[in-house]
């Protein structure tokens, strides 16, 4: 199960369907880190994206490694502690379907991987493009075969 867990936050690391949070802003004139002035109601966003692949903070951040997050106990979703991706966004505007999100994500992998034997029908191409969410820019070619035999009731 921890496995299972950690693909489901790879794939929300590497392909996050958000590439950018719903759009926030800040109430007066604020100055971050005394460089970077942010004007008042101007809209300010986040590349969620670029956060769960930045190099200082992943290692090798464009390879698929789950292992990244079987070790350091369970990773911190929500960004309260640090935050070094944020696929749900963060903070007070955080996505509140998060952990039904994470709950569907893993019972829908595990559900594929048990039911089914997959081969590839293609080349498997992961480049991305943007739709409502982010989407796979050539869909998935498979050949899907079932793993167990059909109950005879
Ligand atoms: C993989 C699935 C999902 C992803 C990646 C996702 C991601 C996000 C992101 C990035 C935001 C913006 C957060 C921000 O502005 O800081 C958001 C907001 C929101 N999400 Fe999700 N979400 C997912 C599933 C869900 C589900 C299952 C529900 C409801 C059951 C939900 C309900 C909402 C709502 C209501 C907001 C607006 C919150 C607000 O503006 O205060 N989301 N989500």
């Amino acid at each position: 199960m921890k496995y299972l867990r950690a693909v489901s936050l790879e794939g929300l690391r590497r392909h996050p369907p958000a590439h950018f949070v719903l759009p926030h802003s800040v109430t007066e004139d604020t100055v971050l880190d005394g460089k970077f002035m942010i004007p008042k109601n101007a809209a300010v966003n986040f590349m969620v994206a670029e956060m769960g692949w930045d190099p200082q903070v992943w290692e090798d951040p464009m390879a698929f490694k789950p292992e990244r997050f079987l070790e350091g106990g369970e990773f911190d979703l929500t960004g309260s502690k640090e935050i070094k991706m944020m696929p749900f966004g963060a903070g007070r505007r955080m996505c509140p379907g998060y952990a039904l999100a994470m709950l569907h994500l893993e019972y829908f992998v595990a559900n594929l991987v048990w039911n089914f034997k997959w081969e590839a029908a293609g080349e498997v191409d992961l480049t991305e493009k943007p739709e409502f969410t982010v989407v796979m820019k050539h869909p998935l070619e498979v050949k899907l075969s079932p793993r167990v035999k059909a109950s005879s009731q």
